[in-house]
């Protein structure tokens, strides 16, 4: 069986208590921090930077923070978030020049580094940049906001990425990331997916302890591919 990794999105936490919210759902059992970064131009909404990265780690968090750039131009911003204590960074295809200079200089800081694929985008840019890839995020929602709902020709991206990740015998995590709740993750993990990010499922439950569990029960019955 897959090591699963559930990592609540922050976009639908209380902005007002963020490290407060972050630490309970932490304590709540979930494994990641995932990070949404959104600057007004690659996508349209605004939110959090590098600043908010480093106070949470002032802060005290100690998980992991799976940082997702939906920023273009992304290199310029690379540092920043190294510096200020990201773990992962995923960025997306289009809002680099140089993609495989990107994911260098991300994986040269020590940082684990990703690939995102909107839900139009092709897998096939993997193949010439597998080598150096820790992770492949797919949307499963276009991005920009929280709570929309799974596109459901994702399942079918899901399998062929997966397939890809194994025929090339590397250790890269396969990431979903948008509409994931409770009712749809066995389907998700039935399909090749090994993380799990879920901002308003988690988020908008009355206890997050509960939501994460159920999300648990679900994965420990799936079947993976
Ligand atoms: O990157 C994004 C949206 O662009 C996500 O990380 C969302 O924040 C996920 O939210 P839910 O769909 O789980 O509510
Ligand atoms: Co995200």
């Amino acid at each position: 069986m897959r090591d699963f990794i559930i990592a609540p999105s922050i976009l639908s936490a209380d902005f007002a208590r963020l490290g407060e919210e972050v630490d309970q759902v932490i304590e709540a059992g979930a494994d990641w921090i995932h990070f949404d970064v959104m600057d007004n131009h690659y996508v349209p909404n605004l939110t959090i930077g590098p600043m908010v990265c480093k106070a949470l780690r002032n802060h005290g968090v100690t998980a992991p923070i799976d940082v997702h750039l939906m920023v273009n131009p992304v290199d310029r911003l690379i540092p920043d978030f190294i510096e200020a204590g990201a773990s992962m960074i995923t960025f997306h295809p289009e809002a680099s020049h140089h993609i495989d200079r990107t994911l260098q200089m991300i994986r040269e800081s020590g940082c684990k580094a990703g690939l995102v694929l909107n839900p139009a985008t092709s897998p096939d840019i993997i193949d010439y940049v597998i080598d150096k890839l820790d992770m492949v995020l797919l949307m499963s929602v276009n991005p920009g906001f929280g709570g929309q709902k799974f596109i459901p020709s994702t399942l079918k991206k899901l399998r062929r990425v997966r397939k890809i990740i194994d025929d090339s015998g590397l250790d890269i995590r396969l990431e979903i990331d948008g509409g994931v709740s409770a009712r749809n993750i066995r389907q998700i993990a039935e399909a090749g997916a090994d993380a799990f990010v879920a901002g308003s499922a988690i988020f908008n439950a009355d206890d997050y302890k509960t939501a994460i569990g159920q999300m648990r029960e679900e994965l420990s019955k799936a079947d993976p591919v």
